[in-house]
């Protein structure tokens, strides 16, 4: 079989597809690519195919604003969110492949009143939950991010949410190293290859048919982001997810200026500078359903108004590029890992804008589903949630404007 090069030696085989395996994952990004490896490296599961109409890694995984962190309130989303972040430590070394995981420290400012009480309930709560975070005063943030400016007109820093060990990670490298694990197990990670339907019959999965023919399955991940809709609708049934574009852009590379990545989420903005000294900027999603791909001007104009009050240098700083990604929302803005109404599918989805910090513990959790019927780290996300009324709010600790 051809292999594909990263630049960085040989990464994987490029086989054709067999006409049958024990497990299928549709979706080679970050999330699809962790769950087959956590198949084989926990549970020995093996004959598995990583099914990609794109190229892998191309969907949001490789589009994100590289954030990770753990600063959630909900029990559930702190286990499932610092397992991730834990992971993320030595994934490098786990993976064979350096994923650049940077714990260069998190702050989510506090702009107002209401931010200032709930970022204090939040630092109390992660406590209780064995989250490393703290409340900090705006000395402290200044101290961190030299750069800020504490006394905006309409929003001056009031303080922020401390996660020291949160941080960054190169995100083509994250899908990369889990890639490359995976094939070194003999598993098949076929791109180009689109599915096109899921086949079933008395109410079990058989199988999909792809652009590259019909391939037979015992078992279906559908791990593919904003068309999570899509797939399901294929298997036939509905998700209570919605798809929206959520953009980003680079300015042009500055001098290190910034260690530390900064939410403002009253202000709808989140800043970080990347290793090449971009300033790497991201907001809001768009106010409507959407599948494109792409930036809008209107949004980089939008982003960067919001942020200048707060850091005043980026009205100075030339913009290089913007792009887009089509994110999964779900109503409490957390995700849905879960068995579905089709006998042996199940379903990863509902990351929203937030789902890269989460790719190495949604991958450990969504394996054990998959393995064993059930998983700690999954049941609570369940499908049924929505329908029992158990919800998992988490649409302040998501961050990012809706
Ligand atoms: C601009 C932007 C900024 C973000 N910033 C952050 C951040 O800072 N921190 C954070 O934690 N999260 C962030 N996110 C969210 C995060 O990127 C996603 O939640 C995460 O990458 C989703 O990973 P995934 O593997 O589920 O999906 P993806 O990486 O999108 O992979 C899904 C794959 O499925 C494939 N697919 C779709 N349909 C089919 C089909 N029919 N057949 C075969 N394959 C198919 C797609 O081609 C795609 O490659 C951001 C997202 C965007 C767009
Ligand atoms: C795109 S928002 C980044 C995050 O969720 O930390």
């Amino acid at each position: 079989a051809l292999s594909y090069h990263t630049g960085w030696g040989r990464a994987w085989r490029a086989p054709e597809p067999k006409p049958r395996y024990d497990v299928i994952i549709v979706g080679a990004g970050g999330h699809g690519l962790a769950t087959a490896y956590y198949l084989g490296k926990n549970f020995g599961i093996t004959n598995v195919a990583v099914l990609e109409k794109g190229w892998l890694g191309g969907g949001n995984t490789g589009r994100n604003t590289t954030i990770i962190r753990s600063n959630y309130l909900q029990d559930p989303s702190a286990a499932i969110y610092e397992k991730s972040r834990a992971l993320y430590e030595n994934l490098s070394q786990d993976l064979n492949y350096n994923v650049m995981f940077s714990p260069r420290g998190v702050i989510m400012l506090a702009q107002t009143e209401h931010e200032v009480r709930g970022y204090r309930r939040t630092a109390h709560a992660n406590a209780l939950q064995g989250v490393t975070t703290e409340w900090i005063s705006p000395a402290r943030v200044k101290e961190l991010v030299p750069i800020i400016n504490l006394d905006g007109p309409r929003y001056p820093v009031l303080g922020g949410l401390w996660q020291a060990r949160g941080g960054t990670a190169r995100h083509d490298a994250v899908a990369w190293g889990y890639a490359r694990a995976c094939s070194a197990m003999g598993m098949d990670i076929i791109q180009q290859c689109e599915v096109t339907g899921v086949r079933r019959e008395g109410g079990k999965v058989m199988g999909v048919d792809t652009t590259r023919g019909a391939i037979d399955c015992d078992k279906l991940g559908i791990v593919v982001a904003g068309h999570s809709g899509v797939l399901a609708d294929m298997a036939g049934f509905r998700l209570p997810i919605e798809s929206v574009a959520l953009q980003a852009l680079v300015s042009e590379p500055i001098k290190p200026c910034m260690d530390v990545v900064v939410m403002a989420n009253t202000v709808h903005g989140y800043m970080s500078q990347s290793d090449k000294g971009e300033m790497v900027i991201g907001g809001g999603a768009d106010g409507y359903n959407n599948y494109t791909q792409r930036g809008s001007f209107h949004h980089v104009e939008e982003t960067v108004r919001a942020l200048i009050e707060t850091f005043p240098m980026i009205s100075r700083l030339k913009m290089l590029r913007q792009w887009g990604g089509i994110v999964d929302m779900t109503g409490d803005r957390s995700p849905i890992l879960s068995k579905t109404p089709v006998e042996g599918v199940f379903i990863n989805c509902g990351w929203g804008t937030g789902g890269f910090k989460a790719i190495p513990g949604s991958g450990w959790g969504m394996a054990e589903l998959i393995a064993k019927g059930h998983s700690p780290l999954t049941d609570a996300f369940s499908l049924d949630r929505f329908k029992e009324g158990r919800f998992i709010d988490e649409s302040v600790a998501a961050g990012v404007a809706h």
